[in-house]
């Protein structure tokens, strides 16, 4: 049924109500700013008589005589002298605007709500941080809570966001489920939706605990100022890393700390494996490093697995090699790829030996991104096949020096179809995601100091290199373009990356040829 427009008189009539309250607004305002200085004065003058008639409640009987005197001589002076009651006036007004300025509230300490909400943390704290056999403990039901907390700030609700505890030495900080423990209560108690870090020091027996805000979700796929072998794989806390790379978010321009994945000859984690929920995000990132790779004039061989067409875009692009979905394509592709990797060696092996540079074709890097090779292996181990990761040996254990780099992406409920090569060679890894810190840990080799977000958007996650800590992740947004659910602004920004249509034919999909040694 289409909508009666308002009549006239009603429409206008509430138009002219709220321009009414406009010019109300503005009149106080108006107001106030005039009439600021004489409020200040009068706040003061208050405040002067209230001071005065305080001395006079407190100077004993006996001086108030002598007091009223030397008053009243003073005023006498003041009359005589010329221009005496002038500045008298000038004077008292000067202490009075003094007197009467707003003076900013400095807070000194929790105010009620939060103080009992510190009340509450400690008194859930003390059965694990005191034993029986402690003489003193630091904590005690009904004890004094300021000696283990300090460095506390609160939000809007009275939740805290930063605290600093003090925990006794014998608490076995060492052991990852004392911790957890702690951490659980301190979750549960403080308040539960948002992400915690918790900062444990060992030496000093101490714990930190702040609320992080949500990783930025804004910065979606562009050029990133990197040089050859690096990879943005995301962004993360701004004290995780030392890196910023800038970037466009939104219409402005900001240094974002990115997680940088370093790859080649002097690489320590020369492959990555990507694992994630259906959804979480995994094509999504390799379809990133994808892009970048490109950019950095490598050549880059996709073998999608799980076969959905989210690489199509990718198909024909100068410097795409294979865009492989089928079982066929994913043998010969990566049985070329092993070749590869192996005349690489051997070429550039030769021209060492020679006391020649390696030559210019063994230094172009060659990508082979693998997204769920679990899918591929079972419709081999259907057709009594090779199983497609098998190929995956020679690259990943000799690709570091022939600049041969492979990212696996595969889902959690699969990850224990990959083989001991893939596990071992890929250094470099990414959780994406909801998880159980258990799951986490089986993926990155430790679980993250943080609890779960309350709310994981795709590309959500966590990154490792190597032995170094776990960070938080956000993917750069790098959607299928030809996705008709991708919005416009993302359509365009991976369209502008992609190279132009390749004219030249690609070396991967023709059969492997046997090497001349
Ligand atoms: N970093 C990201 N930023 C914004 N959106 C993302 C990001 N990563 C993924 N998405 C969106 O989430 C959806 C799923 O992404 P993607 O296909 O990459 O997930 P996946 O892990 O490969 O899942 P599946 O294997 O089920 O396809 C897509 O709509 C994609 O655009």
């Amino acid at each position: 049924m289409a909508r009666r427009p308002l009549p006239r008189i009603l429409s206008s009539g509430s138009e002219r109500i709220a321009r009414g309250r406009e010019v109300a607004r503005s009149a106080a305002d108006s107001a106030t700013d005039v009439l600021h200085p004489l409020i200040t004065v009068s706040r003061g003058l208050r405040k002067l008589v209230a001071a005065g008639r305080a001395k006079w409640a407190a100077t004993p009987k006996d001086r108030r005589g002598p007091t009223l005197f030397l008053a009243a001589a003073g005023v006498l002076v003041v009359v005589l002298v010329p221009y005496g009651p002038l500045l008298a006036l000038i004077g008292v007004m000067a202490v009075a605007a003094w007197q009467g300025r707003e003076r900013p509230v400095v807070k000194t300490g929790p105010d009620e709500a939060e103080t009992e909400r510190l009340k509450g943390l400690y008194e859930a704290l003390v059965p694990y941080f005191s034993v029986p056999e402690d003489p003193s403990p630091l904590f005690a039901h009904g004890g004094d809570w300021s000696g283990a907390f300090s460095d506390f700030t609160f939000d809007g609700d009275a939740r805290p966001t930063r605290l600093r505890i003090v925990y006794p030495a014998y608490f076995p900080d060492g052991e990852p489920a004392a911790r957890a423990r702690v951490e659980q209560v301190l979750h549960a108690k403080s308040g539960r939706g948002r992400e915690y870090l918790f900062d444990w020091d060992e030496e000093g027996n101490q714990l930190v605990m702040s609320v992080l805000p949500a990783l930025p979700t804004t910065v979606a796929a562009q050029r990133f100022v990197t040089v050859p072998g690096e990879t943005v794989l995301g962004f993360t806390d701004p004290e995780a890393v030392q890196r910023t790379v800038p970037v466009r978010d939104g219409d402005a321009t900001r240094d974002a700390p990115a997680v940088v994945w370093r790859t080649g000859a002097r690489s320590t984690e020369p492959h990555l494996l990507a694992v994630g929920q259906p959804g979480s995000g995994t094509s999504t990132l390799l379809r990133s490093i994808a892009l970048q790779a490109l950019q950095h004039d490598g050549d880059v061989l996709i073998v999608d697995g799980g076969g959905t067409g989210e690489y199509a875009c990718l198909v024909g692009r100068a410097g795409v090699l294979a865009v492989e979905c089928g079982l066929n394509g994913a043998l010969t592709g990566l049985e070329w790829a092993a070749r590869e990797t192996e005349r690489r060696l051997v070429a550039a092996q030769r021209a060492r030996g020679a006391g020649l540079a390696p030559p210019e074709d063994t230094r172009r890097p060659l990508w082979i991104l693998l997204d769920r090779p679990s899918v591929l292996g079972d419709l081999a181990a259907i057709d009594a096949r090779q199983d497609p990761q098998d190929l995956l040996k020679v690259p990943l254990r000799h690709g570091r020096s022939a600049q041969v780099t492979v990212v696996v992406a595969e889902q959690f409920d699969t990850v224990d179809r990959l083989g001991e090569t893939v596990r071992t060679h890929t250094r470099a890894r990414v959780a994406l995601g909801p998880a159980s810190p258990d799951w986490l840990a089986a993926v990155l080799g430790t679980a993250p100091r943080t609890t779960p977000p309350p709310h994981v958007p795709p590309g959500r996650g966590y990154a490792r290199l190597g032995t170094g800590p776990v960070l938080r992740l956000q993917v750069p947004a790098t959607p299928d373009p030809y996705d008709e659910t991708t919005s416009e602004a993302h359509r365009r920004a991976v369209l502008g990356l992609l190279p132009e249509h390749d004219t030249q034919e690609s070396p991967a999909p023709t059969p492997p040829q046997p090497l001349a040694h």
